[in-house]
């Protein structure tokens, strides 16, 4: 895996994985098996199996309604899947209760989103320390956190200003700050970049990369666009609600020789 943040894999191709050993199979985070969910007449995930490795970055990628957004949301408990499971930690998230969900999300997850996500009447310094109140931490803790946060992503100079005052790019580093300031094992991003020009995207993926390295968080992102997606260690490919290509770095590792749904 790589640890430099800075250049992609790849200009448009698919991210190479190398295929590992037994003796350096990766630890699995999360383990999804036969996610299915439709919205009425649409089967949005038509069964679904992936496997989520710890500090991976992982690209989902395909078509326009293939079921990407449908697929993170379920991976990160937030919808529930009519069939499947989603393990997490030896627990089936996919069949925990609502507030058990709010709260492994809160405690464990991180989530970045393309648009509007910053609470707009509260700071940078606010928004970022507003995760770590709900978590319990103390004012000071959380203030101590937030700052060292922002300032690992060059928004020091920012932190008293309100989203309205920031660039596109800068309150997107914001949002990355507010995700990443409680050290979440898993940090889910639905098109993080989409809504930022070529040079603020790849800032800010950039940003992104390094800080989830440096909090050894594994990274989920769903993007549509291959200059994004050549930033990730592994891509799995939907379509119409499948998986159509998963270049394989846990597939081929799995001990039980189970088999990939392709
Ligand atoms: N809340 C919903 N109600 C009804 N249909 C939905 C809902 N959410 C998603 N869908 C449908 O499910 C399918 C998958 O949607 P999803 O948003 O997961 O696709 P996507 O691959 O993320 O698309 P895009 O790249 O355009 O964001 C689409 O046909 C979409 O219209």
């Amino acid at each position: 895996m790589s640890t430099t943040p800075s250049a992609p894999n790849a200009s448009a191709a698919p991210a190479a994985s190398p295929t590992p050993s037994p003796a350096s199979a990766p630890e699995v985070i999360v383990r999804a098996r036969g996610l299915k969910l439709a919205f009425g007449a649409t089967r949005a995930l038509r069964g679904i199996d992936l496997d989520i490795a710890t500090d991976e970055v992982l690209a989902i990628t395909g078509p326009s309604g293939s079921g990407k957004s449908t697929l993170l949301h379920v991976l990160a408990g937030v919808l529930t899947p009519d069939a499947g499971s989603v393990l997490y930690g030896g627990r089936d998230v996919a069949a925990l209760n609502e507030a058990d969900r709010a709260r492994l999300r809160l405690a464990e997850f991180g989530f970045i989103f393309q648009f509007g996500q910053l609470l707009p009447d509260l700071s940078a310094l606010d928004n970022v320390t507003l995760p770590l109140l709900l978590a319990g931490a103390s004012r000071r803790e959380a203030l101590t956190r937030a700052h060292a946060q922002l300032a690992a992503l060059d928004l020091g100079d920012h932190e008293r200003k309100l989203p309205t005052q920031l660039s596109g790019g800068q309150a997107q580093r914001v949002a990355v700050a507010r995700a990443l300031v409680t050290s979440p094992r898993i940090l889910f991003a639905d098109e993080p970049t989409g809504s930022l020009d070529s040079l603020a995207a790849e800032q800010t993926m950039g940003a992104l990369l390094k800080a989830a390295r440096a909090a050894h968080s594994a990274l989920v992102i769903v993007t549509h666009d291959a200059r994004i997606a050549a930033y990730a260690d592994r891509e799995v490919i939907i379509r119409d609600g499948r998986v159509s290509l998963n270049n394989g770095l846990l597939a081929a590792a799995r001990p039980d020789g189970e088999e990939q749904t392709r």
